[in-house]
């Protein structure tokens, strides 16, 4: 028998008060040990999506389990097995961090587990504020109290919601290292989050959920080779002067002896885009053509979508 996946949602659906579906039917397997992103735009249904796996929201229709537990019936143990970073911390501003924590850990049974908060107050950059009262802290450090809180039980899945929105640079880049230490560990990280920079560098595999369905689902190195999407960038060994007409709209940079086009390869195949610029009064010196990026492959899958 295969192992049992991670995440198994088959066929899920969600229809608010309103009759609106916010997941029309999603189907969608996630294994142990993946570094996996789940993008969308706003209202895409990703947060729905993550609520029925946590417990929060009753779904309407379909399968959801962790680890092979149904997140409604086996509530439990789906739980035990899961770890939410929420966008908000619900919280009681009074408590410092270790009670929160340990707070926590009581809801999952965990009565000595201050090895463990201690391990992650000292990963997450947290000791010395372990007895500072919640409100008292700046908001990246209600980030970190954020995951931590997510991780008190160890969870062998975790789920982050945007967890770094609004959070510097340094934080990000901090939080960053530490999930992938956990994922390094065998942990299943699921990501969501609107820095597709930031899913593009951890993500091995991504899902894109439009209007309550997913319209695109590969791996992150196939979803970029099928992007359209090319920048180009031109030297010329003196100013080449205007561009012809059909590419003057694609020119996204300009110096006095280069030209930086975003090309999309369906309506200007390269190598046409090449003979004209051949034919321009100055010669190519240097031609660089970058990779395609996530957010190009993303803006052409939300576009075929529609
Ligand atoms: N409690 C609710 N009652 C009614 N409609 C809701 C509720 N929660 C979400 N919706 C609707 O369901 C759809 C999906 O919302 P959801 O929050 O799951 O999307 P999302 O992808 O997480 O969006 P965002 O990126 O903005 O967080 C939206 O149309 C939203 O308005």
């Amino acid at each position: 028998m295969n192992d049992p996946l991670a995440i198994h949602v088959a066929g899920l659906r969600k229809a608010y008060g309103s009759g609106h579906l916010a997941l029309a039917g999603v189907n969608l397997d996630v294994h142990a040990g993946e570094f996996f992103g789940l993008l969308g735009p706003n209202g895409a249904g990703k947060s729905s999506l993550i609520n029925i796996l946590a417990g929060i929201v009753r779904r309407t229709s379909g399968v959801a389990e962790i680890f092979g537990f149904d997140v409604e019936r086996d509530f439990y143990q789906s739980r035990q097995l899961l770890g939410v970073v929420p966008q908000e911390l619900a919280y009681d501003p009074f408590f410092t961090v270790r009670e929160f924590l340990r707070m926590q850990s009581g809801y999952f049974g965990l009565r000595h587990n201050d090895d463990w908060l201690d391990e992650l107050m000292t990963e997450l950059d947290l000791t010395d504020k372990a007895s500072t009262n919640l409100r008292a802290l700046s908001g990246g450090m209600k980030r970190r109290v954020l995951i931590a809180q997510a991780l008190v039980h160890k969870p062998p899945v975790v789920v982050l919601d945007e967890p770094t929105a609004g959070v510097d640079v340094e934080l990000r880049q901090g939080l960053w290292r530490f999930m992938r230490r956990y994922n390094a560990e065998g942990n299943t990280v699921i990501l969501t989050t609107h820095y597709l920079e930031e899913a593009e560098e951890l993500c091995a595999r991504i899902a894109i959920l439009q209007q309550g369905r997913i319209i695109a689902l590969d791996r992150k190195d196939a979803l970029l080779r099928a992007s359209n999407w090319r920048v180009l960038t031109v030297t010329f060994d003196h100013d080449p002067g205007a561009l012809p007409p059909d590419l003057v709209e694609s020119m996204i940079g300009a110096g006095e002896n280069t030209r930086v086009l975003r090309i999309d390869a369906r309506r200007h195949p390269l190598g046409a885009v090449l003979a004209q610029l051949q034919s321009l009064p100055a010669q190519i010196l240097d031609l660089h053509l970058q990779e395609p990026r996530l957010e190009d492959a993303f803006t052409d899958i939300l576009g075929q979508g529609r």
